[in-house]
């Protein structure tokens, strides 16, 4: 099997202050796992605030090098530092879709010139018909059509439509891989699920795999093959999506799922959350340990004298 994207053994810390009190933090530590060609897939990754998943997502990505470790996408390491025509040869295969939509968009520019231009650059062409069919054809994927968009600023959609437009923008040069930096968590609560269901068509009729950054353990539940949960810079937990969210491992994990308010609890809105949990999942923080398989696929990180 061919691999899409490698992650191997990656870290990545930033140096904070001046000469005196100098800090330094670690924003992913560690991170190891591929995606094949010939699977497609949602792979998910899960955290808190502040455990590094827009550090990995950006270093996916090729704007931040990692301090360790490589990432090679097929096959050929991912440089920031590049050839132009290497970087824009990457970046056709390698798509981001951001959070909020409407900083995607410039307020003051109809949609279709953001669209017009990354046609223009990817397809390499000024060629009006070539540029227009190319646009439609990306919008015809997510549900759209250029007859609908053209004209419009973004202020005149919805933030789910100006989410798929914006979806739409990274589908136009065709990439193989799409990094998508929590894509809904700024979209009406009701919008939500047409873009998630977009995004697993993406994967199941047009083979995109997806990166999935969320800190939503539902959506993250019903679209993704395998996931990870990042604690602090670190993988805790990996593995199939279902086997890790039904039944978490690592202290952290079985946290994270207790946070969310299961619906017996909605009552009276307390959170399923014991102090000995929270305790076990913070006495992991900073710790080092070593992610071990199991044999059910997943692995889960574990500490000596655990
Ligand atoms: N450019 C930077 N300079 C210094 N520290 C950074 C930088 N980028 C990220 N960090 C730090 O690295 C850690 C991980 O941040 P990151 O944004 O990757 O987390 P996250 O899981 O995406 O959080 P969120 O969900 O809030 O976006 C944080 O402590 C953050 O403050």
């Amino acid at each position: 099997m061919s691999t899409l994207l490698d992650i191997r053994d990656v870290s990545k810390s930033f140096r904070m202050g001046g000469l005196f009190g100098r800090k330094t933090v670690n924003a992913v530590m560690d991170a190891s796992f591929s995606l094949s060609m010939e699977n497609p897939e949602i792979f998910t990754v899960i955290g808190e605030s502040g455990s590094g998943k827009t550090t990995l997502a950006r270093m996916i990505l090729g704007l931040e090098d990692p301090t360790e470790g490589e990432i090679l996408f097929r096959g050929q390491k991912v440089d920031r530092k590049a050839g132009r025509a290497e970087r824009l040869k990457f970046m056709a295969n390698v798509q981001p879709v951001f959070q909020n939509p409407f900083e995607a968009f410039n307020p003051l520019k109809k949609i279709e010139r953001y669209l017009e231009s990354t046609a223009r650059r990817f397809l390499d062409t000024s060629d009006k018909a070539v540029i227009d069919r190319a646009m439609d054809e990306a919008l015809q994927k997510v549900g759209l059509s250029l007859k609908e968009v053209r004209g419009r600023f973004p202020h005149e959609m919805s933030g789910g439509q100006l989410q798929r437009a914006a979806i739409a923008r990274a589908l136009i040069p065709n990439p193989p891989l799409l990094v998508a930096d929590e894509p809904v968590s700024m979209v009406d609560a009701s919008l939500r699920m047409s873009i998630v269901n977009l995004l697993k068509s993406l994967r199941d009729d047009l083979k995109v795999s997806v990166i999935y950054i969320t800190h939503d353990l539902a959506t993250a539940y019903y679209i993704s093959n395998r996931l990870i949960i990042m604690q602090r810079g670190r993988i805790v937990e990996m593995g199939d999506a279902r086997t890790v969210l039904d039944n978490p491992q690592h202290p952290y994990s079985r946290l994270l799922k207790a946070s969310v308010l299961s619906t017996d609890d909605a009552g009276d809105g307390k959170l399923k959350t014991d102090p000995e949990m929270v305790r076990l999942a913070a006495e992991s923080v900073g710790r080092e340990g070593r992610l071990v398989d199991r044999p059910d696929g997943r692995s889960v990180r574990i500490y000596e004298g655990a």
